[in-house]
């Protein structure tokens, strides 16, 4: 031992022999002197050992054969793992639809897929990896098919001071939870919650008006719904309200920082006797509410305002309400979205295109390379009427294969009174509106519906006006027809004439000849009436859309047939007027007296138009363009044909003044054309400058547009003229509001009233029992009378709504 280490020591200083001191055991003298040398060496021993270590590292690393890491299992693999056709590859591993398993069933499920197969068997550990596109897309928030389920939780907020709301909120929300029922979960997994119901006086409001709750668990999504009474005197709505505003201005919140709610929906409760009407107080809370939800929430109105008066309307008012909240409910359930929309801002103006011009009238476009066609056809080859239905079979897409006929076709059903010859041309059937032109794009983007290929949809902003409570077009004031319920279409986006006042944009095809595929009636009466659905739901969100109007717009009750284009053009016309009908939907059908023996042949309609856009021959040609060279011979058949059906139809002459063009000096001529056609009404409007293309390229400008006095002083000379020639016409109505005059024959005046009005089931009646070609006359049908307010003299404003500017203010009667 001394020989290998000179230095091993052979006691231990401070220890006794017989303490372990003195006679050293060989283990503890070694031990002393480990001790020794470490406290001499102790710097170069570690940081050689670091050193060695360092290499040690290294050598391994560079030489030992890759391993998996058995913590992290490599679920990337088959993510990554390319398709068969090479597209990405979305996961096979069905997305859970499940909560989360209890823990004592993880083993069981993790051994086998989620199709049920049994997997590898190897355990899967570490963070669970989420597959499948995420359940919610950022940008519409849609929940995809196939994500975790959700829970909906429908929170109804109310406020009392007397008790009332209280107990409405308490039935209102058990109906509501009744009623949602548990369907959506069935089908998509999304399951609502029973609707919870909280005082304002009590709940939170940073809670609830900060952000939405917080939840733990379980994903959960809040619906809000509010009750409000309005109070003119200090109450708890308005700490409430004042919150609601706070929270919007508050710098360090997001100014929407309720948009992760679903959505949100508010009923006002009120009282009509104290305050009659929304300008006197109606209500005003809720609106309030209403307008600072759309703020917070992102303008998340999944439901119009709601309002009514407990003592009289209101639970009818409620009970529609509820039936529409059900749907939107539904709809988020299955979908996660309120859908399609037009948000409501809180703008007056957000929703309304009010740039636009009057919708109604029929008006067209042009397609240069159509013109030209048309033209060469009109005078080629002719196919009869009741050739059409077969052509149209033939022409139709073949069901099975999608591929359309090769038929020949050409027909000019305009002339066919006067020739019976067959089609002998080879042209190939065109759509008339290709999904892939430019006219489709052109029509689309200015808010058309296009159905099928050649009709069109759109609603009108007098119908949107109406869902506002902002006023109906003058055919409520004249006829009763309820703006909200009407329908504006055609199903023939194709015309004949070029109208220099056609504010559409140039680009509709004319033509004298129907050369183009047909579309059953069937197709376009289905289809219309979907596209007009579809656009009034999307009103839905708009601030200012009256629940009790939204819920009747669902039933259409009239429709327009006057959008764009011809609608006699279209060969089924009479099939389609039969299926508005059945339906009880009145018809107002415009056509543009260039097509006398499709108006001869056309069955009852509610109220039959014909443009009367010039009293003579020239001028006539230089405001309609028409593309018929005998255009002045076909429009004076159509006024003999008028005459003729004066006491089977309500015959209507819509005369569109245009400064410049057919207003001076063309009253007589007018007085003429009354004289010859004897139409039952006379409608007088201004035109509305639309500063299109087409408009201006043939000279149109501000400076035609009439002043509503001049259109007044156009009607009065009009009815002198008529009167000096023994005519029995007056001024029956005005809507100074649309710049439009009626003038009616003396048949609709009873004891000294003017009669006006439409008692629409009446008309439905009569055409029941007497079919489509039945012997009835207009005054069979003749409604009550003219309300006082829009009789000449008193503007002709539904008193029902309230007038605004173009920025939404409210307008003060006059
Ligand atoms: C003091 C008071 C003020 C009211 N002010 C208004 C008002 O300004 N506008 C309105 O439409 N209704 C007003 N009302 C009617 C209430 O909104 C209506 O009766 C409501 O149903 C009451 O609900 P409650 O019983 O839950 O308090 C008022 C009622 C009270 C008692
Ligand atoms: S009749 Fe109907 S479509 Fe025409 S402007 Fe009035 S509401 Fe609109």
């Amino acid at each position: 031992m001394e020989k290998l280490w000179p230095n091993f020591p052979q006691s231990v200083p401070g220890l006794r022999p017989g303490q372990g001191g003195g006679d050293l055991t060989v283990m503890s003298r070694f031990t002393h002197y480990a001790l020794e040398l470490w406290h001499e060496h102790r710097i170069p021993i570690i940081i050689s050992s670091l050193f060695l270590l360092s290499l040690l590292r290294i050598y391994l690393h560079s030489t030992a054969k890759r391993q998996d890491l058995l913590v992290l299992p490599k679920l990337h693999e088959k993510e990554k793992a390319p398709s068969q056709n090479g597209s990405p590859v979305v996961s096979d591993e069905k997305p859970k639809l499940m909560p989360e398993p209890k823990k004592d069933k993880i083993d069981e499920r993790e051994d086998s897929t989620s199709d049920g197969s049994q997997s590898t068997g190897r355990l899967k550990r570490g963070p669970r990896r989420i597959k499948g596109e995420p359940g919610r897309s950022a940008r519409n928030g849609t929940v995809e098919a196939g994500t975790e389920a959700r829970k909906i939780q429908v929170l109804v907020f109310y406020s009392s001071l007397t008790g009332s709301s209280e107990k409405i909120a308490h039935t209102f929300a058990r109906a509501l939870g009744d009623s949602l029922g548990g369907s959506a979960e069935k089908e998509h997994g999304s399951t609502f919650l029973s609707p919870r119901v909280l005082d304002l006086a009590e709940a939170d409001y940073d809670e609830y008006f900060i952000t939405p709750p917080k939840t733990e668990g379980e994903q959960t999504d809040f619906f809000y719904l509010f009750i409000i009474p309005s109070y003119n005197i200090d109450s708890i709505n308005d700490s409430f309200l004042e919150h609601l505003q706070e929270t919007h201005h508050d710098f360090r919140i997001d100014t929407s920082p309720l948009a992760p709610i679903l959505g949100y929906s508010v009923f006002g409760l009120g009282d009509r006797e104290g305050w009659p009407t929304e300008e006197e107080g109606f209500c005003f809370q809720a609106r309030e509410v209403d307008k600072w939800m759309a703020k917070l929430s992102g303008r998340k109105r999944a439901y119009p305002l709601g309002m009514g008066d407990w003592k009289r309307d209101g639970k009818e008012r409620l009970s529609e309400w509820q039936t529409g909240l059900v749907d939107v409910l539904t709809q988020l359930s299955q979908t996660g979205s309120l859908g399609d929309g037009v948000p409501g801002s809180g703008d007056p103006l957000e929703s309304d295109d009010e740039a636009e011009a009057e919708d109604d009238g029929e008006v067209l476009f042009e397609e240069v390379a159509d013109v030209k066609a048309g033209k060469k056809q009109s005078s080629g080859s002719l196919q009869d009427v009741e050739d059409l239905g077969k052509i149209m079979q033939m022409s139709r897409p073949d069901s099975a294969t999608g591929q359309k006929s090769r038929t020949p076709l050409a027909i000019d059903f305009t002339t066919q009174g006067k020739s019976r010859a067959k089609a002998t041309a080879t042209a190939m059937v065109k759509e008339m509106v290709p999904k892939n032109s430019p006219t489709y794009a052109a029509l689309t983007k200015q808010g058309y519906s296009i159905v099928g290929s050649h009709s069109g949809v759109k609603i009108c902003r007098w119908t949107k006006s109406a869902l506002r409570g902002r006023g109906s077009c003058y055919k409520f004031s004249f006829y009763g027809i309820n703006s909200h319920q009407c329908m504006e279409t055609t199903p023939s986006l194709s015309c004949s004439n070029k109208c220099v006042f056609c504010w559409r944009h140039g680009t509709n095809p004319v033509g004298t000849t129907w050369r183009w595929v047909i579309d059953p009636p069937q197709l376009i009466f289905d289809g219309v009436k979907e596209n007009h659905y579809k656009k009034i739901k999307m009103m839905r969100g708009v601030p200012g859309v009256r629940a009790e109007r939204f819920a009747e717009a669902m039933r259409i009750r009239h429709c327009a047939l006057s959008l764009v284009g011809e609608p006699i053009f279209y060969p089924h016309i009479n099939e389609f007027l039969g299926m508005l009908h059945g339906e009880r939907i009145s018809s107002f059908l415009v056509c543009n007296a260039q097509h006398p023996d499709q108006l001869a042949a056309l069955q009852h309609v509610t109220q039959l138009y014909v443009s009367i856009d010039a009293s003579n021959r020239e001028s006539l040609r230089r405001i309609d363009r028409p593309l018929h060279r005998d255009f002045w011979e076909r429009f004076q058949r159509c006024l003999d044909i008028l005459r003729e059906r004066r006491f089977r139809q309500r015959t209507v002459f819509r005369l569109t003044l245009v400064k410049g063009f057919n207003v001076e000096d063309e009253v007589e001529g007018y007085a003429d054309l009354v004289e010859r056609g004897l139409p039952c009404f006379v409608e007088v409007k201004g035109v509305t400058y639309c500063g299109t293309s087409t408009s201006s390229s043939a000279g149109l400008t501000m400076a035609n547009v009439p002043f509503y006095q001049e259109v007044c002083d156009f009607v009065t000379a009009l009815e002198r003229a008529l009167q000096k020639r023994g005519l029995q016409y007056g001024i029956a109505a005005e809507h100074a509001h649309s710049c439009c005059i009626l003038l009616a024959s003396e048949r609709f005046k009873v004891d000294g009233k003017w009669h006006t009005l439409i008692d629409y089931d009446k008309f439905f009646q009569l055409l029941e029992e007497k079919g489509p070609d039945g012997d009835f006359a207009p005054e069979d049908y003749m409604g009550p009378p003219t309300p006082e307010w829009a009789t000449w003299g008193n503007g002709g404003f539904d008193p029902r709504d309230q007038r605004v500017d173009k920025k939404g203010r409210p307008i003060e009667a006059t």
